[in-house]
């Protein structure tokens, strides 16, 4: 087995086995071959989990807020140092190619630890003058928090929740989805390394009901999930029972708007970013590329041009730019999807074939002449399959691209800039893009609206939703009573 860990679980500052728990496979989705073994964390880990994690936060909130920061700065030193290393590891838990990994998983781990490790110092409260008397205002940190990980980012997803988190002061326990569970565990070796104290961050496997049990104990304060929207709205639920703070970043059907007057290389290169990067399994993806009737057909030609220069080979060879789905489950729901798409009337432009070779690979894929009310441009698919719809009208084209219960991002291309900040002033989404495509750099605000989520990650923002204010009225002179 090439990437077993030490052991299954990393509490309290060292790898953790207990072998009562169920086993999972790790498999390497380019080959489908079994890559390492974990065991679900049974109750005993939960329970020194949290408690390792409630001890060591109130270890960590006491100090400075720049020594915490310098921790969080040191362990992105050390993760930019394994990159290669951590993004090979990355590539077999995920089968992402490692022309990706190579720049887009610890790297931007290591960028939001170093953006919230220079935060931390920042983090103040105010002082309110009330004429006399005054307030004042300290920010505090949360307590213990849970980080619940989808399998599309693994690296990543962990460090985006674990970096705000640390640098306001709270400990977490964080669980990566068990079908890619390595790369969390390097995250909390590094944060170790780089002084953190034993049991600050710490990571248990599980499936679904490993992260209920994070979501439903008392030692939670607070609950980042990255999942799909149905898992959002269980655990969304049963944090509201204990009325925990939540980050929901769940799934999406963004909506890409190309118009007649657009770059059409810039636009073909933005649908297929927002497409077939990490092989669709993107959650901001704008998988309903609207494309004025104009230039729809050029659209097409060259992006199918394009496509075709997709290289999917093996995913160590940094030549290779498109891998396979994570697993053989979430290949053969997109074979579903495709074949509903031809089912239901839509014209294959290119891909939809999954290639005749072990591990779990499909083409990208191309459906031309979608219409609003077929399933692949409602649901949200999370494979490589994109859906091109016509429009002749602006406002008409906002109103379907707005309507849909998700609301993660959205991105148009033109080169009328009145028209570009105008339609993504009206669509309803979080995170967005004018000319460009699926950008996530540390320094934005990263979350969504509607279903598809709660809370903001990255940037000043993710602040907010890792520390609480408790303020102080304090009176200057005698205090008035009424008898
Ligand atoms: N908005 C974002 O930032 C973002 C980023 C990546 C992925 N996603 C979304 O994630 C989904 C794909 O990932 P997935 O298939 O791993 O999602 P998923 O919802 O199946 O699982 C996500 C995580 O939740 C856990 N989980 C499942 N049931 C649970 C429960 N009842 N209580 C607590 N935890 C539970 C899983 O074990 C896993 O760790 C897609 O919908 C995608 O759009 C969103």
């Amino acid at each position: 087995m090439i990437c077993q860990p030490t052991a299954s679980h990393f509490v309290d500052g060292r790898y953790l086995e207990d072998e009562a728990g169920d086993e999972i496979a790790v498999i390497y989705p380019a080959t489908g071959t079994p890559i390492a073994t974990v065991h679900a964390a049974t109750d005993a880990v939960i329970d020194a989990a949290l408690d390792a994690a409630t001890r060591a936060q109130a270890e960590w909130a006491a100090l400075s807020p720049r020594a915490r920061g310098r921790v969080l700065t040191d362990a992105a030193r050390i993760m930019r140092a394994r990159n290669r290393e951590l993004s090979e590891l990355e590539t077999y838990d995920t089968g992402k190619p490692l022309s990706e990994t190579l720049v887009a998983d610890a790297t931007s781990g290591a960028d939001a630890l170093e953006y919230f490790g220079g935060l931390a110092g920042t983090l103040t409260g105010e002082h309110i003058p009330l004429g006399g008397d005054w307030a004042y205002t300290i920010r505090e940190p949360l307590g213990v928090c849970a980080g619940i990980g989808a399998w599309n980012y693994p690296t990543q997803i962990a460090c985006w929740k674990a970096a705000p988190a640390l640098a306001c002061g709270n400990a977490m326990v964080f669980k990566p989805s068990e079908t890619t569970p390595l790369s969390a565990l390097k995250v909390a070796e590094i944060l170790l390394e780089a002084g953190a104290p034993a049991g600050l961050f710490n990571v248990v496997q599980g499936m679904g009901m490993v992260g209920a049990r994070l979501a439903t104990d008392p030692r939670i304060a607070k609950v980042s999930l990255t999942g799909s929207v149905p898992t959002g709205k269980r655990v969304y639920a049963a944090a509201a029972a204990e009325m925990k703070h939540v980050t929901m970043e769940l799934g999406g059907k963004s909506p890409m708007l190309v118009f007649d007057d657009a770059d059409i290389d810039n636009a073909v290169g933005g649908a297929i970013l927002g497409n077939f990067y990490s092989s669709g399994q993107v959650c901001s993806n704008g998988t309903r590329v609207f494309v004025q009737r104009g230039v729809k057909e050029r659209f097409l030609d060259r992006l199918a041009e394009r496509v075709r220069g997709a290289v999917m080979g093996d995913p160590m060879d940094e030549a290779t730019t498109f891998g396979p789905m994570v697993s053989a489950t979430q290949a053969d729901k997109v074979m579903g999807y495709i074949t509903q798409g031809r089912d239901e009337g839509a014209r294959l432009v290119c891909g939809g074939t999954r290639l005749d070779r072990p591990g779990y690979w499909i083409e990208p894929t191309v459906f031309a002449d979608v219409t609003d009310d077929m399933t692949i441009a409602r649901d949200e698919i999370f494979g490589p399959v994109m859906a091109v719809l016509d429009f002749d009208d602006e406002a008409d084209a906002i109103a379907r691209a707005n309507a849909t219960p998700f609301g993660l991002s959205a991105g148009v291309f033109t080169r009328d800039i009145s028209r570009a900040h105008r339609v993504i002033g009206a669509l309803r989404a979080g995170s967005c893009f004018i000319n460009s495509y699926n950008d996530a750099p540390v320094e934005v605000p990263f979350g969504a609206v509607k279903m598809s989520g709660v809370g903001r990650e990255n940037a000043r923002a993710a602040i907010e939703h890792y520390s609480q204010l408790k303020s102080v009225y304090v009176r200057m002179g005698d205090v008035e009573a009424p008898f």
